[in-house]
């Protein structure tokens, strides 16, 4: 990253909304949002392809679901958060991965200017990819900033966005006892 155009950035866009840079609140800021910059956004520099790699055989190839996964990411339209829970479900061919890497993917794709739609499916994309299960499913859930506290204005407003891949692209009755699993 480049904590140069990031910092030169910052102050004209305070100039621009009429600040005085030089204010003692202000000084700083630059600098801030560029570390800020490297945790937010960090995940354009993560390839999931390193973690999503380790992977271990299987006990039985019966469903596996992390749930609840908090996830912070940035609307790539307005550079606001959106963030809530992503929900993952998988069903192994032979191999598994340790749990915290589902986390990992969803921070690794969470951490970039981002749409809903597409975090759902590069997660989604690259556990197929890696691991090769029998099929994943991604649910995610959020609230978008920029719903609730510019434009249209309705805070609680909760988007839900699905992908089902491999056996569960078309399997009615997989999708719901992942969504069994989930009450
Ligand atoms: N599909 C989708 N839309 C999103 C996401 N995040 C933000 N948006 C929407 O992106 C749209 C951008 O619309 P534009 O009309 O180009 O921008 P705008 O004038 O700021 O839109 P308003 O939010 O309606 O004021 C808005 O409707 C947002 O609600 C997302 O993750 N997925
Ligand atoms: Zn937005």
């Amino acid at each position: 990253m480049d904590d140069k155009k990031i910092e030169e950035a910052v102050k004209l866009f305070l100039e621009g909304i009429g600040e005085d840079i030089h204010r003692e609140g202000l000084t700083d800021t630059p600098k801030r949002i560029a570390a800020m910059c490297k945790e937010i956004f960090g995940g354009l520099n993560q390839d999931a392809g390193e973690f999503l790699s380790r992977t271990f055989n299987a006990v039985n190839n019966e469903i596996i679901i992390e749930k609840d996964i908090t996830f912070y990411s940035v609307c790539e339209h307005h550079l606001l958060p959106f963030y809530g829970k992503a929900h993952i479900g998988y069903i192994p061919d032979g191999r598994v991965l340790g749990l915290s890497k589902l986390a990992r993917t969803v921070d690794t794709y969470a951490r970039r200017p981002q749409i809903q739609e597409q975090l759902t499916a590069q997660i989604a994309d690259d556990i197929m990819k890696y691991l090769k299960p029998k099929g994943v499913i991604v649910l995610l859930e959020a609230e978008h900033m920029c719903m609730t506290m510019r434009g249209v204005k309705k805070p609680g407003t909760l988007t839900t966005t699905l992908l089902g891949r491999g056996v569960f692209e078309n399997n009615t009755e997989l999708r719901n006892s992942f969504f069994q699993l989930l009450k």
